[in-house]
């Protein structure tokens, strides 16, 4: 008999993850801000809801976002009235939808990460997949292993209803597995689409009036390995360390219930202002071992919620504009896209540090921190440091 001590435990890897490569997807149809309102009034046939619509559009143009990328056309809604009454029974309808096209938009994601990464599909040997979009068995970590063809053995993880705080919770279960089994090349993926909860306006649920201002649809996928191959894999930013914590005094301030007429999400009015007066500890708490206080001096890459969020963060640690500049972009291009939002961010630091002629990926700063925020109020805390760039 094979005793068990001959099975050995996974050797470890013996640098930290990095990130190989990101890719990113939104759906087609594109939606202009500035006139949405006028848009969502029409379509769920509630232009009589003049005040309330007037209020919509004072949310869209505070918003600070210029356009979003919607899944959900008018032709498709037309197709499925049940999404379009405030809370009529529509689960199966968004069903229908999702569970199809989350995977598809993720796997579009991923076929750019694995393009840009350059290495076979065989070489993956993780997939974590993670969506607060409808929910499938078997999921859709399931689903996009198939459409992609990955191995059958490759090991999946599936994280479903996280939130918008989720796509730090993968990052820092990829860099677990990656610095806990040598060789392992970690496939995530982030696709949301916000079939899950559209609903025509109204007047007694306003928190879901703001979720329709601001979020949006999209995915990134993101390949995860340590020690990467010299001359062949390209590390854009070392994943140093991770930490998951709940705001104090924040039950119930972001939650979401999944019922017959789809996830009914709830934003209360003080989300700003619990972050803000928490998460001093968080980055406190990071950066300590590695003697940094300077908040000026990291680059940051923060899950935008909403523009009060940023404002206050902003204001609360004295950041230079430039800090938050890369997370408002995308905010401002793309909306809210829940757990998505942080891999846009990354992607848009390193591409745009090349770009202007920047020292490191981390737009010339070495060390940075990325937030994830979401239900509980849950902080996702990720340290990072940025890879010198050739200019050459
Ligand atoms: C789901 C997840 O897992 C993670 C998430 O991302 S959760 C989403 C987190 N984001 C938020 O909660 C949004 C944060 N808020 C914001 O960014 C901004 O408040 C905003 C863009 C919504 C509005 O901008 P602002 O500069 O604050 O404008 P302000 O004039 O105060 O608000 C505009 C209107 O929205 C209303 N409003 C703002 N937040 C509201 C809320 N949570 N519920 C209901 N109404 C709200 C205000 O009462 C105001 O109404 P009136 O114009 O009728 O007075």
């Amino acid at each position: 008999m094979v005793a068990v001590k001959e099975f050995s435990r996974p050797e470890r890897a013996d640098g930290l993850a990095s990130v190989l490569a990101i890719g990113t997807a939104t759906p087609p149809n594109c939606v202009d801000q500035s006139t949405y309102p006028d848009l969502y009034f029409r379509i769920t046939n509630s232009e009589h809801m003049v005040a309330l619509k007037e209020k919509f559009q004072r949310i869209c143009d505070k918003s600070s976002i210029k356009k979003r990328h919607l899944y959900l056309t008018e032709d498709i809604l037309k197709q499925n009235p049940s999404l379009l009454e405030p809370m009529a029974s529509s689960f199966d309808a968004r069903q229908e939808i999702l569970v199809s096209e989350v995977p598809k938009l993720g796997q579009e994601a991923s076929e750019n990460a694995i393009s840009e990464w350059g290495q076979p599909k065989s070489s993956i040997t993780h997939l974590l997949f993670c969506t607060s979009s409808g929910i499938e068995m078997p999921g859709a970590d399931y689903q996009v292993a198939r459409l992609l063809g990955l191995s059958p053995s490759v090991k999946r993880l599936m994280f479903y209803q996280q939130g918008c705080f989720a796509g730090g919770t993968v990052l820092r279960v990829a860099k677990d597995i990656a610095e806990n089994n040598k060789g392992a090349r970690v496939l995530l993926v982030c696709s949301e689409i916000t079939a899950i909860f559209y609903r025509g306006p109204n007047e007694d649920y306003l928190d879901g009036l703001v979720g329709m201002a601001l979020f949006a649809d999209g995915a990134a996928a993101v390949i995860v390995g340590s020690d990467p191959i010299p001359g062949v894999e390209t590390p854009s930013f070392e994943l140093v360390s991770a930490a998951q914590t709940i705001v104090p005094d924040s039950h119930g301030a972001i939650k979401g219930h999944v019922r017959e007429a789809g996830l009914v999400l709830h934003l209360h009015k003080d989300i700003p202002g619990l972050i803000s007066k928490n998460i001093d500890k968080c980055l406190e708490d990071a950066f300590r071992p590695l003697g940094i206080s300077d908040w000026n001096s990291i680059f940051w890459v923060v899950h935008p919620g909403g523009t009060a969020i940023l404002d206050q963060l902003e204001q609360k640690f004295s950041l230079d504009p430039e800090r938050l500049r890369p997370t408002r972009n995308v905010l401002s291009e793309y909306g809210n896209m829940s757990s998505v939002c942080v891999f846009f961010i990354l992607n848009e630091i390193r591409k745009s540090s090349i770009k202007n002629g920047k020292s490191t990926t981390g737009d010339g700063q070495q060390w940075g921190v990325l937030f994830g925020l979401g239900p509980g109020i849950t902080v996702e805390t990720i340290v990072l440091k940025s890879v010198a760039i050739n200019q050459n």
